[in-house]
């Protein structure tokens, strides 16, 4: 029986290549920009796509019409115009829980990064600016005892609540469009009174292409002068515009950012001009074990679908009925 095509569209370990090439015929593509005109001839007669953020649009599934599922290699599948899939009974799926902690600890990493001023402070040093000891000039701001708001108390927003309420004694406030079972003593609010509230803002929830960015000029304006703000989530959930204009503007202490309107960042944004600002290029989940076991449950989901079985992690039922 001839195995199905398979395009995984970015790098993976050799490791990963070996096991899926045993039940897929694998066209692997490392470099999807570079090699964007071999990847749109070997898609017209794939069955399956596997990596991570490719968009999935119906431009693009006009061009697969043997196309049967995208697994992608991320909890978040924001790339799937999942109205369009379901016309062309494409399935999608994701990998969720397995990310979760490893993620979790990214965002308390973050956390202190620009609490403690961490980056700025290893210049500080290698500049060999340290010449006498520290004054308030190089200080930070606590974090322990501190209040967290967190914007989507999902999967991640509750391991981050676990992490900085029994580590760090925090307070935490939590927003999410429904209520959901109060943990670790979290409290619900609206999003106006955690702006208004607390130390820090983290945001956690996915990102959606038919909302305004949750966090705009005004969500901005309502933070603590004091405070800092923590993208975990997508770019496209922040107006980086009004992001950049509070910070110049001292209307917020600090920004930590793991997610861009576009990525990679272009090299003229200002965000990397700002002394304040903490950047890496959205590594939540990108640790070895962790990424070795989102490839494990992306290839079980793809090998499942088309293998005409429901992928554990089907994100669109509707694709199959
Ligand atoms: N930086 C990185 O490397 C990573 C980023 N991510 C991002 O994190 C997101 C969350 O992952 P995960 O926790 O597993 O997902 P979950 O689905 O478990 O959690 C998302 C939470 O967000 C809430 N939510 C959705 N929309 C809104 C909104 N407009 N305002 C407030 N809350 C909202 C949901 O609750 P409700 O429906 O009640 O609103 C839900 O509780 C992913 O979608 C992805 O974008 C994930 C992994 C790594
Ligand atoms: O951004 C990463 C994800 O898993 O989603």
């Amino acid at each position: 029986m001839n195995k199905p095509k398979v395009i995984a569209y970015q790098e993976l370990p050799d490791v990963a290549v070996n096991q899926l090439k045993e039940h897929v015929n694998l066209i692997h593509i490392k470099n999807l920009e570079q090699d964007y005109k071999t990847f749109l001839n070997e898609l017209k007669d794939s069955q399956g796509l596997i990596g991570m953020g490719l968009p999935v649009s119906a431009d693009l599934l006009e061009q697969a019409p043997e196309l049967k599922i995208v697994s992608n290699i991320s909890v978040g599948y924001d790339n799937f115009d999942l109205e369009e899939m379901n016309k062309h009974s494409v399935m999608g799926t994701n990998t969720p829980d397995v990310l979760t902690d490893t993620t979790a600890d990214a965002m308390m990493a973050l956390v202190l990064a620009a609490a403690r001023r961490v980056p700025e402070l290893d210049r500080f040093v290698k500049d060999k600016k340290w010449t006498e000891m520290v004054g308030m000039e190089e200080y930070g701001i606590d974090v322990h005892h501190k209040k967290l708001g967190i914007i989507g108390m999902g999967r991640i927003g509750a391991a981050v609540a676990k992490r900085a309420h029994f580590g760090f004694d925090m307070e935490i406030l939590y927003h999410n469009r429904s209520k959901k079972e109060n943990e670790f003593g979290a409290q619900y609010c609206s999003l106006d009174d955690l702006l208004a509230e607390s130390d820090y803002v983290l945001l956690m929830a996915p990102a959606n292409k038919n909302t305004p960015p949750i966090m705009g000029e005004k969500q901005f304006s309502q933070m603590k002068e004091s405070a800092i703000f923590i993208n975990g989530s997508r770019g496209e959930n922040v107006d980086e515009k009004a992001l950049i204009k509070s910070l110049k503007a001292d209307q917020i202490y600090a920004a930590a950012l793991d997610v861009f309107e576009k990525e990679p960042i272009q090299t003229d944004n200002e965000l990397l001009q700002l002394k304040n600002v903490v950047t890496v290029p959205h590594i939540g989940s990108a640790t070895f074990e962790t990424r070795m076991k989102m490839f494990d449950l992306a290839m079980k989901n793809l090998l499942q679908g088309l293998n005409h079985q429901e992928p554990v992690n089907l994100v669109n039922k509707e694709a199959i009925m």
